[in-house]
């Protein structure tokens, strides 16, 4: 196998009763890539984020990642292989503080061992981690704020902080921009930009002119299918594209 490819659908599908919502889906996602999946509402992007993640089962198909087959895999041990995910409802706890918040998913992916001292060294390399963190998303000097009264633009970067805190090789951004005021996108697709410098990312957003400047392939999803696949241009100037997105189907 082409050890570029980090993650990797195999004739995936996913059929809820009679309802087919994934189709067949053939996926190839490049090492250090900025990777977006695009579709009109309803198309199965999320519900392919939760076939890759292993948060759904495939009604058939495989799920490649690193070269191992993870399809029949649960989340938690998904997540331990170095694939990290955000959804498109932040997912903070408001009653932590904004240091807490990341802390605690740095820790997630630390080995338990009932040992005192080792616990103790665990919780200060998982603290460090935390600091090295929020200073990378420009949220350090909101770190002893409690989440619930940080605004709704910092929360969305305190996601990113959290998915970034298990180091992971690939992340997967469920719709990171979404009701984000205009101004906060700017901040948000310089850490997308920052964080494909150190890993894979793949990433779903309905905002099209955000997609097209940050990706290096597009996907385009259309009922469960893909309807086309290439570089921002080559994907913007397909007519099956144009067509999905203007309701010719
Ligand atoms: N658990 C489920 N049971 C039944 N149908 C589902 C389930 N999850 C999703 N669907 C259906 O699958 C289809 C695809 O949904 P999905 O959320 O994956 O699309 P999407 O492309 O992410 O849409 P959006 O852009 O609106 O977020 C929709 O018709 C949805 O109603």
């Amino acid at each position: 196998m082409d050890d570029q490819v980090v993650l990797e659908a195999r004739g995936l599908s996913k059929n809820f009763g009679a309802l087919q919502v994934i189709n067949d889906v053939n996926l190839q996602v490049r090492r250090g890539a900025i990777h977006s999946i695009i579709g009109p509402n309803g198309a199965g992007k999320t519900t392919l984020f939760n076939l890759l993640t292993g948060f759904l089962k495939a009604s058939s198909g495989r799920v490649i990642y690193q070269g191992k087959d993870i399809t029949d895999l649960p989340p938690f041990k998904v997540a331990r292989m170095g694939m990290a995910r955000s959804f498109q409802i932040t997912s903070v706890f408001p009653e932590l503080t904004v240091h807490e918040n990341v802390r605690v998913s740095a820790q997630a992916t630390q080995a338990h061992h009932y040992n005192f001292m080792m616990n103790y060294k665990r919780l200060k390399q998982a603290e460090t981690k935390a600091d090295a963190v929020l200073a990378s998303i420009g949220l350090y000097e909101q770190r002893d704020q409690l989440c619930k009264n940080l605004s709704y633009g910092d929360r969305r970067v305190l996601d990113i902080g959290i998915s970034q805190a298990t180091e992971p090789q690939l992340v997967l951004l469920d719709e990171p921009l979404a009701g984000l005021q205009a101004a906060d996108h700017e901040r948000l697709v310089g850490l997308i930009e920052d964080m494909a410098h150190s890993m894979t990312v793949v990433l779903i957003d309905h905002n099209i002119d955000i997609v097209t400047s940050v990706s290096h392939v597009i996907t385009v999803l259309n009922q469960g299918q893909v309807i086309a696949e290439g570089t921002p241009e080559e994907v913007k100037g397909n007519p099956k594209v144009q067509e999905a997105y203007l309701g010719g189907v």
